[in-house]
């Protein structure tokens, strides 16, 4: 693609001894702007609608030696060039980077990159995975961005619906989709990743990172890398590392990102590549379908997620006692949720879901605390599936590890969806720096849903012969975490001014007292619990925000803290004695928490085993 017309040759691209215009950073000169990402992901339709009406990027129109495509023209979209003379100018060392892809020539000419930097502009490349390497490695001073389908089925959606190409050349560029967006893992490649789910959001996001390379963030791009993806540092940093005191995302930089300026408008568009090309507009290209919302870009995931989630509400709802505020019967919104999928009952479901559903927390983040394992690790995967983005929280470095293997192998999440964060939330500094953690990794966003998930029982907490210890650890963790995790929350909600839900997983202990083997301690935290769930809510409420908040009650499941949490008791564990519920019993009340209508607030969901007796 490009911004201006010309039907001269393609000029030849000057042969340059240095990398680019922008070898020696100054931060007055803006940085270039990689873009990278499968064919029909969406390139092209973002990098237009970033330059629209902004004349602070040029274009970089590349050489190529495939044919133009109707409506194409030479040098606006691409300098349409023939393979011996491409060939041939490469051999000269005109080009910074060329590429082969999906069997033809390309490439990015000096000369070019070189015309937009002298303009003062910052340079927007459109590369493959091939080029990008090359441009990271010629040290251009660039922040490169990937650009990720939200499913395969959905590229293959856009690519159809394009209707540029054969099926065999659609067939081709699924084929190498693959290897290119497995490219997101190579370390120091990239610095951010952006799904293109809905175009408004992921342009936001572009807009975001544009505005830093507008800054000139001289240098930073290979420092920024390391701060892209959180989970490829979990295998490449050792075990361990990070200091008390500072939380770490397992692949945060230290690395301040700049603080964002807000955006700048001005028309026009870029200046042509070779300085001599016409100076009349292009004619846009056809702006992508705006109404591509939840129930058409959502696609098949989209749906699917809506069968599981009417799942999930019907083991919900069979099983809970739901304290609901609001107009509605708790169940109603996901009444036929978990109807065969092929009826036209279905497909209205779907619809309503669709509307209320999880599918417009799709892409959204939340924050689960206690991920490592048993209920947070369970909602970890619920949300990841629905299509959350997830940060989670844990002390411990290798069952984060864990569950990254477990959300990106099993249940295929995007890698750039998951940040794992080490920290212990009874750490006053580490709570408090996890927004600026997460608005490292995804600049435009924040905490929209705080899960507040890790609580702990101490044995040795009777008020005849407790330890101490045992009391601060239980209280810290159970309430002042909690606090600490909910303010740190809401505050970053009220600065972003998108207010989410705050869910509380509390305890049967939290409505009535159980006092055997010293556990009264542990209903004691619960019992605070429930008041401060109840106090969030009505200073919300006095506030005039729309934050809701829930809580999830459950009474015995099967999970590490009921199996080793034996309250007094030798032998047995409460978990031995009946058939407990599992953590995703518990996951599946959460997500039908956030899945209820936005009139609707979920505040409580009682969910005891059936064997269960107190
Ligand atoms: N390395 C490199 N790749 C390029 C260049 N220009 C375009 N590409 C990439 O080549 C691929 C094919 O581009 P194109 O033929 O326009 O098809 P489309 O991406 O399916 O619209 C895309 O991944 C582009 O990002 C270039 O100058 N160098
Ligand atoms: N977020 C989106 N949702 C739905 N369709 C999209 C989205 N982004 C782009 N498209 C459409 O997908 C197709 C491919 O986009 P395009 O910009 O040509 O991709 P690329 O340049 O990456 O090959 C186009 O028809 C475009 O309108």
């Amino acid at each position: 693609m490009g911004a201006e017309q010309s039907t001269e040759a393609p000029p030849a691209p000057e042969a340059q001894t240095q990398t680019g215009a922008h070898e020696q950073p100054d931060k007055h000169i803006p940085a270039a702007l990689v873009i990278c990402g499968p064919s029909g992901v969406g390139k092209g339709t973002l990098i237009r609608k970033l330059m629209e009406g902004n004349e602070r990027f040029g274009f970089s129109c590349s050489h190529t030696t495939r044919s133009p495509r109707e409506g194409e023209q030479n040098g606006v979209h691409y300098w349409f060039t023939s393979k011996e003379l491409m060939q041939q100018q490469i051999k000269d060392g005109k080009f910074l980077e060329t590429a082969s892809v999906h069997g033809q020539l390309y490439g990015t000419s000096r000369r070019t990159v070189q015309s937009v930097a002298a303009s003062g502009k910052s340079c927007i490349l459109d590369i493959d995975v091939q080029g990008a390497r090359q441009v990271r490695e010629a040290g251009l001073n660039a922040l490169f961005v990937f650009i990720a389908p939200p499913s395969d089925q959905e590229l293959e959606k856009r690519l159809r619906g394009r209707g540029t190409e054969s099926e065999e050349q659609i067939q081709q560029r699924m084929a190498n989709a693959k290897a290119e967006i497995g490219s997101v893992n190579e370390e120091g490649l990239y610095d951010y990743v952006v799904f293109n789910n809905e175009v408004e959001d992921a342009l936001a996001q572009l807009k975001d990172i544009a505005e830093q390379a507008l800054q000139g963030l001289s240098g930073q791009g290979a420092k920024l890398s390391k701060a892209r993806d959180a989970a490829d540092a979990i295998a490449a940093s050792p075990k361990g590392s990070q200091q008390s005191g500072t939380p770490k995302a397992l692949a945060a930089s230290n690395q301040e990102l700049q603080p964002l300026l807000a955006n700048p408008n001005g028309p026009t568009r870029a200046e042509p590549p070779g300085g001599a090309a016409g100076s009349q507009p292009a004619s846009p290209a056809p702006v992508p379908d705006a109404a591509a919302g939840p129930s058409s870009s959502g696609g098949s995931s989209g749906s699917s997620t809506i069968r599981k989630l009417g799942a999930a509400a019907s083991s919900a709802a069979s099983t809970a006692a739901a304290a609901v505020t609001g107009t509605q019967p708790a169940a109603e919104a996901a009444a036929g949720d978990a109807k065969g999928d092929t009826s036209a009952a279905a497909v209205s479901t779907e619809l309503s879901a669709n509307e209320f559903g999880m599918v417009r927390w799709k892409g959204k983040v939340a924050l689960v605390t206690g991920a490592s394992s048993g209920i947070g690790r369970a909602i970890c995967v619920e949300l990841a599936q629905a299509g959350m983005r997830v940060v989670a929280i844990a002390r411990r470095r290798d069952r984060l590890e864990d569950l990254q293997q477990e959300l990106v192998g099993t249940h295929s999440m995007p890698i750039a969806h998951f940040l794992p964060v080490v920290c212990d939330i009874t750490k006053e500094a580490e709570v408090v720096a996890l927004p600026r953690i997460i608005s490292k990794r995804w600049p435009e966003a924040g905490i929209d849903v705080l899960v507040n998930n890790a609580g702990l029982g101490r044995n040795n907490a009777s008020l005849f012969e407790g330890s101490t210890q045992s009391w601060v650890e239980m209280v810290s963790t159970n309430v002042l975490g909690v606090c600490m995790c909910t303010r740190e929350a809401v505050q970053d909600m009220k600065r972003r001014g998108k207010w989410g839900q705050v869910i509380n997983i509390s305890s049967m202990s939290g409505h009535r007292i159980v006092t055997a083997g010293g556990s009264g301690f542990y209903s004691a935290t619960k019992q605070a619990l429930r008041t401060l769930t109840e106090t969030l809510r009505q200073e919300a409420r006095a506030l005039g925000v729309p934050l809701r908040v829930s809580s999830v009650s459950p009474g015995v499941v099967d999970t590490e803290f009921f199996n080793t949490a034996r309250f007094g008791q030798a032998g047995e564990s409460l978990a031995d004695k009946m058939e407990a519920l599992a953590p995703q019993d518990v996951a599946h009340a959460v997500v039908w928490a956030l899945e209820a209508p936005p009139r609707m607030d979920v505040n409580d969901i009682l969910v005891r085993p059936t064997a269960q007796s107190s």
